[in-house]
């Protein structure tokens, strides 16, 4: 990364554009193979390749029978065999049906069929059809999904339920994915206590650990816990550079302006800066550069302002070195429940609920308040320099669309 200390704060766009550019020019390549059972929140490495057609062969969409319309002349026809899914008809005897349910192979010679609905089942153990008919009804024919050959997913594509269950359907037992990023998780503060510890004077639980920890897991990174760091230049010089194996580090505070802050004091000394300051609240110091080689996101230490920045600029950075392209939310547009009086330098993201198809956001937005986002069902988003009217309209970002 190249140094942007520059007065002035960047705005989120250029910033997310620079990270991008960054992840891209230190894209993880290497690949390996796992099992399907494995690959959950995995990114594909190479286009999943069909090696059959789907479906296999021609079925029946219904639970009916089956016949060649050609052979059916508005009389009952004789049931000459039944077929369950899972079995291997018999090719169709001329003049006759067969008894057919839903997933079964459609014997050779039959074209149609139809619902048993529709069919009525003489005690002389023909059938008599009721509806008129249509070649080709009921019948899903072979390849209608996919054929042999087809790309169904491009690589670079992150292996969620319903690609895991596409890869099943084509009978792939393993794929070849991106190696997980190993990602190191440091948090810095001298207030900082772990769960299970009693809360000295001046202390705090540590939290960011937790949500960055759980989150980047469920993003299939690999996890290098560093634990907690203490506000101090030497300490955090020699964690940083002890960590020269991992394709990130992430830590949470000491970005500001403040003397106990020491991440980005490392990073000018000894490393580079790149990104520092951004139009964004909360979050307004995020510190991107790198250490000795290796990529460094400082995540403001606020929880709240972690939670903005990890989702809307980290996430987004760590799925382009995997090579996802789209990486960034959509969120959808959706009017303002209250309004909005002063416009701000920095673009918002409101910790915010949809409440009778408006947007509501948590009474108290203090970037220290990490209940807002566990109420919140997303980040309403206000642009710097806009006054918002109740029913003004303003892009809702579901959590949902970040967090995994
Ligand atoms: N004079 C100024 N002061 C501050 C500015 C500024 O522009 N001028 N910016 C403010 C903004 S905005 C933010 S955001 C914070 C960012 O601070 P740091 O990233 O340096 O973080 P710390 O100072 O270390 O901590 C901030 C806050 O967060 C709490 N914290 C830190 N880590 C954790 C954790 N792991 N779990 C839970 N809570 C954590 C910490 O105790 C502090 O309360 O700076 C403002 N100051
Ligand atoms: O940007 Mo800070 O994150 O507003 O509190
Ligand atoms: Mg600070």
């Amino acid at each position: 990364m190249s140094c942007c200390d520059k007065p002035g704060l960047m705005p989120v766009e250029a910033a997310l554009a620079r990270l991008l550019a960054q992840a891209e020019a230190s894209a993880i390549v290497e690949c390996e193979r796992v099992k399907l059972s494995d690959a959950a929140g995995r990114v594909l490495a190479e286009p999943l390749l069909a090696e059959l057609d789907l479906p296999p062969w021609d079925n029946s969409a219904m639970d009916g029978y089956a016949l060649r319309l050609v052979d059916w002349n508005g009389e009952p026809l004789v049931v000459s065999q039944r077929i369950q899914a899972g079995s291997a008809p018999q090719p169709l005897q001329p003049g006759t049906c067969a008894r057919i349910f839903t997933g079964a192979p459609l014997p050779a010679g039959a074209d149609t069929v139809e619902m048993q609905e529709n069919a009525v089942l003489g005690e002389d153990g023909r059938v008599a059809f009721s509806e008129p008919l249509k070649r080709g009804q009921n019948v899903r024919a072979r390849g209608q999904e996919t054929r042999v050959g087809d790309s169904v997913l491009p690589a670079g594509t992150r292996l969620g339920p319903i690609e895991l269950g596409l890869a099943a359907s084509l009978g792939c037992a393993e794929l070849n994915v991106r190696r997980r990023p190993r990602v190191a998780v440091l948090s810095t503060g001298d207030e900082l206590v772990e769960p299970g510890q009693p809360l000295g004077a001046g202390q705090i639980y540590n939290s960011n650990r937790r949500v960055l920890i759980a989150w980047l897991q469920r993003l299939g990174c690999e996890v290098v816990d560093g634990g907690i760091l203490l506000d101090d230049l030497e300490q955090t010089r020699a964690a940083l550079g002890a960590l020269s194996d991992v394709d990130l580090i992430l830590s949470t505070g000491g970005v500001s302006v403040g003397e106990a802050d020491f991440l980005g004091m490392a990073l000018r000394e000894e490393g580079e800066l790149a990104l520092w300051k951004l139009a964004i609240k909360p979050g307004k110091p995020l510190t991107c550069g790198q250490f000795r080689g290796v990529p460094v996101i400082g995540l403001p230490g606020n929880p709240a302002s972690t939670l903005v920045t990890f989702g809307l600029l980290a996430r987004p950075y760590l799925l382009r070195r995997l090579g996802v392209q789209r990486v960034e939310p959509l969120g959808f547009p959706m009017p303002a429940g209250f309004t909005w009086s002063k416009p701000g330098n920095r673009r918002e993201y409101l910790r915010a609920r949809l409440e009778n198809g408006r947007v509501v956001p948590y009474p108290n937005q203090s970037s220290g308040v990490l209940r807002s986002a566990a109420w919140a069902e997303g980040f309403a988003e206000v642009l710097e320099g806009t006054t918002l009217a109740e029913g003004d309209s303003l892009r809702f970002i579901p959590l949902s669309e970040i967090l995994g």
